[in-house]
């Protein structure tokens, strides 16, 4: 039930998605999008920036002050942000910037607060962006939600959304024509990186080539479920098309919260400090295990070298991932369904088909080691991983990617599909974590990985694309 009232927008994010909207500070050599931090004295402005983005745990936002005078925070993930936290008293004359330089507001209302003043100050902000900037999201977080009990917590949703919506009318008909969003949140659970993340979609110029990525990913990996989660927030930058579901998200960020609590105990004698330096991409939440696992990497190239292309799609990266049960067919890998007829071997080798990538490590692209070890714990509470990690020569670049697994196990019935949760870094903030039925996980282990390693690059070129474009731009 949750997620039908969390969020109020009714179409894709997609057809929302405003104009690029980014300003470069004499200060900073990228362009951030801005985004603004509004509401009244204690309503959670703060601690929303702060558990979000410096990992605050969210008891201890009980001892915050009081906000005096706007902070300007920087978040570096897929797209570089400016935060502008805001006191209590700024008004659009204060904010000392036109509303024009930002892409979104963000207006916090505690869900108890049922009076004029929140929503008079929420109205005035909608009013004057109306006139500066139209095309500017507008995200009104209901905020501290866990407080009430589920009926009043629907009712007082409710209640704030109406009276927005009728002084909105009252004052005039065209400011229906803003569009506005509403969502459920709290610091004490995963509503609030939910709804962060949806704000986030609409800033995102590159998300449908993302989204693609990820689709394909799925597709050809019998993945059901598949995010790209900023690691360090922990806020998804995209999934596939099949709908989130709150269970899964959370299941996810939990997951993800376990390995970077538990990535400092892991530790690399191959990843010396010095190699680490050397790559520039050291896994700050994440690092590499304590085995030694594999031989050094021989070749200068991260890119594997497969020569599979297809003239069916424009992203090479998008038509080298390849499917669970491929065949090579005029020099390219397309997908077969899986014959459960197929004899295989027991590491899921196929003996009809000798150029599958699918069955073994050894078919792997030759310049990547790949080992990753799962950890399959029979429960579906995530334990401390065991992870494992790619390298990757790029010219005089070592990079290091950490991945890790655990399986859950089915909730109940003998038909229910036992599903193994996969983390693969895929840049230096942002990883892929994707649920995959455990069978396919066993057999196709390679095949899942290789797929990894074509997702790896589309997803690394479309961020040095936006990173040049910020750069530059
Ligand atoms: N129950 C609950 N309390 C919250 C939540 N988020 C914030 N708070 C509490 O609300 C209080 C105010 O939080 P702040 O983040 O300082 O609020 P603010 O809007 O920045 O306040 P000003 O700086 O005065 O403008 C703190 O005691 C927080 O612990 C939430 O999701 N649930």
């Amino acid at each position: 039930m949750a997620a039908n009232y969390s969020s109020t927008q009714s179409s894709s994010p997609l057809n929302q998605r405003p104009k690029l909207n980014v300003h470069r500070s004499s200060s900073d050599s990228v362009a951030r999008t801005k985004i603004l931090l509004l509401g009244l004295r204690r309503a959670g402005k703060t601690s929303i920036q702060q558990v979000l983005f410096n990992n605050l745990p969210p008891k201890q936002t009980f001892y915050l002050e009081t906000t005096m005078r706007i902070v300007k925070h920087h978040v570096d993930t897929v797209i570089p942000l400016e935060i502008w936290d805001c006191p209590a008293n700024t008004t659009v004359e204060s904010l000392g910037a036109p509303l024009s330089q930002f892409s979104t507001i963000i207006f916090v209302i505690d869900i108890r607060d049922l009076y004029n003043q929140p929503i008079s100050k929420l109205v005035e902000f909608i009013v004057a962006s109306y006139s500066d900037n139209p095309d500017i999201s507008l995200e009104v977080f209901v905020h501290k939600a866990e407080k009430l009990q589920e009926d009043d917590k629907i009712e007082n949703f409710r209640q704030i959304h109406e009276r927005v919506s009728d002084r909105l009318l009252d004052m005039s008909p065209e400011y229906e024509q803003m569009q506005l969003n509403f969502h459920l949140t709290s610091v004490y659970d995963h509503s609030l990186h939910e709804a962060f993340s949806r704000v986030l979609h609409k800033l995102i110029e590159s998300l449908p080539y993302l989204e693609e990525l990820l689709n394909v990913f799925c597709a050809n990996s019998q993945s059901p479920k598949a995010f790209l989660f900023d690691t360090r927030s922990r806020l998804y930058i995209a999934t596939d098309a099949s709908p989130v579901d709150s269970a899964t998200h959370n299941l996810c960020c939990d997951y993800l919260q376990m390995l970077n609590s538990f990535g400092p105990l892991y530790k690399s004698i191959t990843a010396s400090p010095s190699r680490q330096r050397l790559s520039g991409t050291s896994t700050p939440n994440i690092p590499p295990p304590t085995a030694v696992f594999g031989p050094s990497p021989t070749s200068p190239s991260s890119r594997p070298h497969a020569s599979i292309s297809s003239s069916h799609s424009s992203s090479p990266a998008l038509n080298n991932i390849a499917t669970n049960g491929t065949s090579r067919r005029n020099g390219l890998l397309s997908p077969t369904p899986p014959t459960p007829s197929t004899p295989t071997n027991s590491n899921g080798r196929s003996h009809s088909s000798p150029a599958q990538p699918s069955s073994t490590q050894s078919s792997r692209p030759s310049t990547a080691d790949h080992i990753s070890i799962s950890q399959h714990t029979g429960t579906s509470t995530p334990k401390p991983p065991t992870p494992g990690y790619t390298r990757t020569r790029t010219g005089n670049k070592d990079l290091f990617y950490p991945s890790a697994s655990t399986s859950l196990a089915a909730s109940s019935g003998a038909s229910a599909v036992n599903t193994t949760l996969t983390y693969h870094l895929i840049t230096k903030h942002l990883a892929l974590v994707a649920l995959i039925p455990t069978a396919v996980f066993q057999e196709r282990r390679g095949l899942l990985e290789y797929n990894v390693v074509f997702f790896r690059e589309g997803v690394q070129e479309i961020c040095d694309v936006e990173e040049e474009v910020r750069g530059a731009g």
